[in-house]
Protein backbone atom coordinates (compact mmCIF):
# COMPACT_ATOMS: atom_id res chain seq x y z
CA UNK A 1 0.00 0.00 0.00
CA UNK A 2 2.95 2.05 1.02
CA UNK A 3 6.35 2.11 -0.75
CA UNK A 4 9.27 4.15 0.01
CA UNK A 5 11.62 4.19 -2.16
CA UNK A 6 15.08 5.61 -1.48
CA UNK A 7 13.90 7.83 1.21
CA UNK A 8 15.91 10.38 2.51
CA UNK A 9 15.60 13.81 4.66
CA UNK A 10 18.35 16.05 5.47
CA UNK A 11 17.85 19.24 7.43
CA UNK A 12 21.03 21.35 7.31
CA UNK A 13 23.19 18.83 6.02
CA UNK A 14 22.24 16.44 8.70
CA UNK A 15 20.53 12.82 7.08
CA UNK A 16 17.65 12.43 9.24
CA UNK A 17 16.26 9.94 7.90
CA UNK A 18 17.74 6.81 5.32
CA UNK A 19 15.39 3.92 4.38
CA UNK A 20 16.18 2.31 0.64
CA UNK A 21 13.44 0.39 0.59
CA UNK A 22 10.09 -0.40 2.68
CA UNK A 23 6.85 -1.75 2.33
CA UNK A 24 3.84 -1.50 4.20
CA UNK A 25 1.44 -4.02 3.01
CA UNK A 26 -2.31 -3.77 2.55
CA UNK A 27 -3.76 -5.09 5.41
CA UNK A 28 -0.53 -4.86 7.86
CA UNK A 29 -0.48 -2.85 11.50
CA UNK A 30 3.14 -1.45 11.23
CA UNK A 31 4.18 -0.20 14.49
CA UNK A 32 7.32 2.28 14.46
CA UNK A 33 9.50 2.29 17.94
CA UNK A 34 12.88 4.27 18.27
CA UNK A 35 14.27 6.79 20.45
CA UNK A 36 13.71 10.33 21.10
CA UNK A 37 14.82 11.82 17.45
CA UNK A 38 15.19 8.45 15.36
CA UNK A 39 13.30 9.63 12.74
CA UNK A 40 9.80 8.48 13.44
CA UNK A 41 7.78 11.54 12.68
CA UNK A 42 9.72 12.41 9.64
CA UNK A 43 8.99 9.20 8.04
CA UNK A 44 5.34 9.83 9.16
CA UNK A 45 5.40 13.13 7.61
CA UNK A 46 7.12 12.21 4.52
CA UNK A 47 4.35 9.48 4.06
CA UNK A 48 1.52 12.14 4.16
CA UNK A 49 3.30 14.31 2.16
CA UNK A 50 3.36 17.50 4.78
CA UNK A 51 7.47 17.91 4.30
CA UNK A 52 9.34 17.23 1.07
CA UNK A 53 12.36 14.12 0.76
CA UNK A 54 16.53 15.74 -0.21
CA UNK A 55 16.01 12.35 -1.92
CA UNK A 56 13.37 9.40 -2.75
CA UNK A 57 9.80 8.65 -2.90
CA UNK A 58 6.93 7.74 -1.12
CA UNK A 59 4.12 6.13 -3.13
CA UNK A 60 0.20 4.98 -1.72
CA UNK A 61 -0.55 2.78 -4.06
CA UNK A 62 1.85 2.61 -6.61
CA UNK A 63 1.61 7.00 -7.45
CA UNK A 64 3.61 9.46 -5.78
CA UNK A 65 2.15 11.13 -2.17
CA UNK A 66 3.55 14.17 -3.96
CA UNK A 67 2.54 13.65 -7.09
CA UNK A 68 -1.02 13.49 -6.83
CA UNK A 69 -4.14 14.38 -4.39
CA UNK A 70 -5.57 10.44 -4.84
CA UNK A 71 -4.31 9.18 -1.54
CA UNK A 72 -6.09 11.67 0.34
CA UNK A 73 -9.42 10.06 -0.07
CA UNK A 74 -8.43 6.71 1.39
CA UNK A 75 -5.95 8.04 4.34
CA UNK A 76 -6.64 8.91 7.80
CA UNK A 77 -4.01 10.92 10.30
CA UNK A 78 -3.44 12.52 13.29
CA UNK A 79 0.10 13.01 14.11
CA UNK A 80 -1.22 16.10 16.28
CA UNK A 81 -3.18 18.95 17.44
CA UNK A 82 -1.90 21.05 14.46
CA UNK A 83 -4.33 18.56 12.57
CA UNK A 84 -7.65 20.04 14.48
CA UNK A 85 -9.59 23.23 13.85
CA UNK A 86 -8.78 24.55 17.07
CA UNK A 87 -12.26 26.84 17.20
CA UNK A 88 -14.65 24.60 17.03
CA UNK A 89 -16.55 22.38 19.26
CA UNK A 90 -15.90 18.52 19.18
CA UNK A 91 -18.99 17.81 17.60
CA UNK A 92 -18.79 20.97 15.24
CA UNK A 93 -15.32 19.45 13.96
CA UNK A 94 -16.45 15.97 13.69
CA UNK A 95 -19.67 16.78 11.51
CA UNK A 96 -17.17 19.17 9.21
CA UNK A 97 -14.59 15.93 9.00
CA UNK A 98 -17.96 14.17 8.16
CA UNK A 99 -19.12 15.93 5.13
CA UNK A 100 -15.94 15.73 3.63
CA UNK A 101 -16.64 11.94 3.71
CA UNK A 102 -20.64 12.36 2.70
CA UNK A 103 -20.99 12.03 5.96
CA UNK A 104 -24.93 13.38 7.45
CA UNK A 105 -25.46 14.23 11.17
CA UNK A 106 -27.05 11.16 11.89
CA UNK A 107 -24.32 9.33 10.59
CA UNK A 108 -21.58 11.16 12.50
CA UNK A 109 -24.17 10.56 15.63
CA UNK A 110 -24.67 6.71 15.04
CA UNK A 111 -20.75 6.63 14.84
CA UNK A 112 -20.29 8.07 18.10
CA UNK A 113 -22.90 6.13 19.50
CA UNK A 114 -20.59 3.20 18.43
CA UNK A 115 -17.69 4.74 19.83
CA UNK A 116 -19.32 5.46 23.53
CA UNK A 117 -17.41 5.37 26.38
CA UNK A 118 -13.93 6.80 24.61
CA UNK A 119 -14.65 10.43 25.57
CA UNK A 120 -16.72 11.90 27.99
CA UNK A 121 -20.12 12.90 27.10
CA UNK A 122 -20.17 16.43 28.46
CA UNK A 123 -17.21 17.32 26.59
CA UNK A 124 -18.12 15.59 23.29
CA UNK A 125 -21.31 17.60 23.18
CA UNK A 126 -20.75 20.12 24.98
CA UNK A 127 -20.17 23.69 24.14
CA UNK A 128 -15.89 24.33 25.23
CA UNK A 129 -13.70 24.80 21.97
CA UNK A 130 -11.25 22.08 20.89
CA UNK A 131 -8.70 24.39 22.02
CA UNK A 132 -10.33 25.02 25.87
CA UNK A 133 -9.80 20.73 26.46
CA UNK A 134 -7.31 19.07 28.43
CA UNK A 135 -4.41 17.57 26.12
CA UNK A 136 -5.68 14.52 26.78
CA UNK A 137 -9.46 15.15 25.15
CA UNK A 138 -7.82 16.90 22.26
CA UNK A 139 -6.13 13.97 21.10
CA UNK A 140 -9.41 11.78 21.61
CA UNK A 141 -10.56 14.19 19.06
CA UNK A 142 -8.11 13.74 16.85
CA UNK A 143 -8.44 9.99 16.94
CA UNK A 144 -12.69 10.00 16.29
CA UNK A 145 -12.25 12.18 13.65
CA UNK A 146 -9.69 9.85 12.01
CA UNK A 147 -11.88 6.37 13.37
CA UNK A 148 -14.93 8.25 11.59
CA UNK A 149 -14.53 7.91 8.03
CA UNK A 150 -13.08 3.96 8.25
CA UNK A 151 -10.11 5.29 5.91
CA UNK A 152 -8.28 2.24 4.26
CA UNK A 153 -4.92 3.96 5.54
CA UNK A 154 -5.03 5.23 9.17
CA UNK A 155 -1.11 7.26 10.45
CA UNK A 156 -1.07 8.03 14.01
CA UNK A 157 1.79 9.43 15.84
CA UNK A 158 2.08 8.37 19.23
CA UNK A 159 -1.33 8.26 19.53
CA UNK A 160 -0.84 7.08 23.36
CA UNK A 161 0.78 9.92 24.67
CA UNK A 162 -2.14 12.06 27.51
CA UNK A 163 -4.28 9.10 27.24
CA UNK A 164 -5.40 8.04 30.66
CA UNK A 165 -5.04 3.96 31.03
CA UNK A 166 -8.47 2.80 30.31
CA UNK A 167 -8.25 5.29 27.07
CA UNK A 168 -5.51 3.67 26.14
CA UNK A 169 -6.85 -0.07 27.10
CA UNK A 170 -9.79 1.25 24.62
CA UNK A 171 -7.68 2.19 21.56
CA UNK A 172 -5.70 -0.76 21.68
CA UNK A 173 -8.69 -2.77 21.07
CA UNK A 174 -10.89 -0.35 19.21
CA UNK A 175 -7.09 0.18 16.66
CA UNK A 176 -7.26 -4.13 16.30
CA UNK A 177 -11.09 -4.08 15.16
CA UNK A 178 -9.97 -0.72 12.34
CA UNK A 179 -6.95 -3.98 11.23
CA UNK A 180 -9.22 -6.63 11.59
CA UNK A 181 -11.94 -5.04 9.27
CA UNK A 182 -9.41 -4.27 6.70
CA UNK A 183 -7.88 -0.63 7.64
CA UNK A 184 -4.02 -0.72 7.41
CA UNK A 185 -2.70 1.08 10.21
CA UNK A 186 0.66 2.80 10.62
CA UNK A 187 1.66 4.28 14.18
CA UNK A 188 4.83 5.21 15.42
CA UNK A 189 4.44 4.64 19.87
CA UNK A 190 7.17 4.63 22.61
CA UNK A 191 4.50 2.19 24.37
CA UNK A 192 6.47 -1.01 23.98
CA UNK A 193 3.69 -3.17 25.36
CA UNK A 194 0.82 -1.54 23.35
CA UNK A 195 3.26 -1.86 20.08
CA UNK A 196 3.75 -5.30 21.20
CA UNK A 197 0.16 -6.27 21.89
CA UNK A 198 -0.99 -4.56 18.60
CA UNK A 199 1.31 -5.03 15.80
CA UNK A 200 1.61 -7.58 13.29
CA UNK A 201 4.96 -6.03 12.39
CA UNK A 202 7.06 -3.66 13.99
CA UNK A 203 10.21 -1.45 12.27
CA UNK A 204 13.09 -0.29 14.77
CA UNK A 205 14.29 2.79 13.73
CA UNK A 206 17.86 4.09 15.11
CA UNK A 207 19.27 7.30 13.90
CA UNK A 208 16.49 7.28 10.60
CA UNK A 209 17.47 3.35 9.60
CA UNK A 210 15.51 0.66 10.12
CA UNK A 211 17.69 -1.27 11.98
CA UNK A 212 15.25 -4.04 12.65
CA UNK A 213 11.75 -5.00 10.79
CA UNK A 214 10.12 -7.88 12.74
CA UNK A 215 6.99 -10.05 12.24
CA UNK A 216 5.03 -10.17 15.60
CA UNK A 217 5.52 -13.50 18.03
CA UNK A 218 5.39 -14.25 21.55
CA UNK A 219 9.09 -12.98 21.83
CA UNK A 220 8.80 -9.68 20.35
CA UNK A 221 8.26 -8.09 23.60
CA UNK A 222 10.93 -9.53 25.37
CA UNK A 223 13.32 -8.23 22.05
CA UNK A 224 12.04 -4.97 22.45
CA UNK A 225 12.80 -4.56 25.98
CA UNK A 226 15.87 -5.58 25.20
CA UNK A 227 16.93 -3.27 22.56
CA UNK A 228 15.37 -0.33 24.78
CA UNK A 229 17.32 -2.03 28.10
CA UNK A 230 13.89 -2.02 30.32
N1 LIG B 1 12.19 21.02 11.11
C1 LIG B 1 13.31 20.46 11.53
N2 LIG B 1 14.49 21.13 11.44
C2 LIG B 1 15.65 20.56 11.83
N3 LIG B 1 15.74 19.30 12.34
C3 LIG B 1 14.60 18.60 12.45
C4 LIG B 1 13.33 19.14 12.06
N4 LIG B 1 12.39 18.18 12.28
C5 LIG B 1 13.03 17.12 12.80
N5 LIG B 1 14.35 17.36 12.90
C6 LIG B 1 15.38 16.42 13.40
O1 LIG B 1 15.17 15.18 12.76
C7 LIG B 1 15.48 14.13 13.65
C8 LIG B 1 14.31 13.16 13.69
O2 LIG B 1 13.23 13.82 14.36
P1 LIG B 1 11.82 13.13 14.53
O3 LIG B 1 10.91 14.14 15.13
O4 LIG B 1 11.42 12.50 13.26
O5 LIG B 1 12.14 11.97 15.58
P2 LIG B 1 11.15 11.04 16.40
O6 LIG B 1 11.64 9.64 16.24
O7 LIG B 1 9.75 11.29 15.99
O8 LIG B 1 11.41 11.55 17.88
P3 LIG B 1 10.49 11.59 19.19
O9 LIG B 1 10.39 10.18 19.68
O10 LIG B 1 11.28 12.45 20.11
O11 LIG B 1 9.16 12.20 18.81
C9 LIG B 1 15.83 14.76 14.99
O12 LIG B 1 17.23 14.84 15.09
C10 LIG B 1 15.21 16.14 14.87
O13 LIG B 1 15.92 17.09 15.66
Amino acid sequence: MIQLNNLQKEYKGKLVLDIPSLTLEKGELLGLVGNNGAGKTTLLSLVLDLIQPSQGEVLSNGIGVAMSEHWKVYTAAYLDENFLITHLTPMEYLRFVGRLHDLNKADVEAFLEREKGFMAEDLLYGTTMIRDLSKGNKVKVGILSVLLSSPALLVLDEPYVNLDPSSQAWLVKRLKKANEEGTTVLLSSHDLNHVAKLSTRIVLLEEGKVVEDMQTDDHLLDRLEQYFNV
